[in-house]
């Protein structure tokens, strides 16, 4: 299990992370989801061990995590994009975190001199992103925690591709245990037969998915991903992240995934923990999340755009648009957050004029008059109405979302 305590990480006067508490038990996929700048990252890459922290500890099972080196964490770390050798095949790139974790090597010492500590201070990542490649300060070796975390490949000479590097451990092929594993990993990815194939040639989609399998093979304890899906476009992301899901649960992978998309988040997490300007805010299962944010801040970044006064009372919610059954709701006065998909073109009480209107995927979005008041809704691709029409809103439960009443 992963416990994060009162953790504070700082680059020089800016506090990205503060007082965090976060625990993670052994099989749960735990998803850390803000918007830009919020200090997810930087907690993923505390627990990593890429970052120090200033105050507060990180420990597994007990053990504080403090001086323990990111390849001796047992942890495995899939980024955005950027990872894989481009000089291995698929095979080779699955099969290296299980070499170097059968090494079990400290990363190795290039250049005649000290090579780059992994230590939290020691080491500048390349890009703010980071990817797996980090640029040491001393000589500018690269490193990469590729696979489980184990150190794997070094290189001398700050703008040295990976195709140069120097190797370390047994460099040649793998053993029988290991060739097994790769095929089980590839074959778990839905790559299977993709072995030989150069990572160039994949798509971007099957790179994430060979980095996927490369992270699991050695059987990781914990599982980081910074964004996996982030680098793909709509529909391939959203492919995956079913996907991915799903490989979670059938590997039992214990996991946190950073990630700003709120749908990634509820399809892949067991439990999501929102983030804000350096803090958590929430953490609960996704539909709690989704369903009664804590603020109006979360509400708001959760999709609410709209924020009423209503009542309920025995799970029927009644707002200025009407009456739904919304058992998530709590009787008495409430704040009602109205998600746009909350407000639908139907047989309600209150009549409104269509201002504007713009074709989604599977609807049509519309921003309507509530005299006076632009308020967004949504109608059907076949009934949608025109800029100008009079229409009749319904509220849909789905996009209401429940707060305590301000004020
Ligand atoms: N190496 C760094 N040096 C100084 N400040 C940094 C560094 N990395 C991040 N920060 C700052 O720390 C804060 C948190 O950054 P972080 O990357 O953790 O956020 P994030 O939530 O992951 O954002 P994004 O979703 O955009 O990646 C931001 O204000 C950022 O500018």
């Amino acid at each position: 299990m992963l416990k994060v305590d009162r953790l504070d990480v700082a680059y020089g006067p800016i506090l990205a992370v503060s007082e965090v508490d976060l625990e993670i038990a052994d099989g749960e996929v735990v998803a850390l989801l803000g918007p830009s700048g919020c200090g997810k990252s930087t907690l993923l890459r505390a627990i990593a061990g890429l970052e120090r922290p200033t105050n507060g500890t990180i420990s597994w099972n007990g053990n504080d995590l403090a001086g323990i080196p990111i390849h001796r964490r047992g942890f495995g770390l899939v980024f955005q994009d950027g990872q894989l050798f481009p000089h291995r095949d698929v095979a080779g790139n699955v099969s290296f975190g299980l070499r170097m974790r059968a090494t079990q090597q400290p990363p190795p010492t290039l250049g005649g001199g000290p090579a780059a500590s992994l230590s939290a201070g020691g080491v500048e990542k390349e890009g703010r992103r980071g990817g797996l490649w980090i640029t040491g300060r001393r000589g500018g070796s690269l490193w990469t925690t590729a696979g489980g975390g184990e150190s794997l490949e070094a290189g001398v000479g700050g703008g040295e591709s990976p195709g140069t590097t120097a190797r370390r451990g047994k460099s040649g092929g793998s053993g029988r245990g290991d060739t097994e594993r790769v095929d089980e990993m590839l074959e778990l990815v839905g790559l299977s037969g993709y072995g030989g194939r150069r990572v160039t040639e994949l798509s971007g989609g099957e790179q994430q998915r060979v980095a996927l399998a490369r992270a699991l093979a050695p059987h990781p304890r914990l599982l980081l991903l910074d964004e996996p899906l982030s680098a793909l476009d709509r529909a391939l992301r959203e492919q995956l992240a079913i996907d991915l899901a799903r490989l979670l649960r059938e590997s039992g992978s214990t996991a946190l995934v950073v990630t700003h998309d709120h749908d990634e988040a509820f399809t892949l997490a067991d439990r999501v923990a929102v983030m804000r300007a350096g803090r958590i805010v929430q953490v609960g299962k996704p539909d709690e999340v989704w369903r009664r944010p804590v603020d109006e801040a979360t509400a708001r970044f959760l999709g609410c755009d709209l924020f009423l006064d209503a009542t309920a009372e025995n799970g029927v919610l009644t707002c200025e648009f009407g009456s739904a059954p919304v058992p998530w709701a709590p009787d008495g006065p409430l704040t009602a957050g109205l998600r746009p998909a909350a407000l639908r073109v139907g047989d309600g009480p209150t009549v409104v004029t269509v201002t504007a209107r713009v074709h989604r995927r599977d609807h049509v979005r519309l921003v309507v008059d509530t005299g006076g008041r632009q308020v967004d809704a949504v109608a059907g691709i076949a009934d949608a109405p025109e800029v100008g029409a009079r229409v009749r809103l319904v509220l849909d439960p789905d996009g209401v979302a429940v707060l305590s009443r301000r004020g």
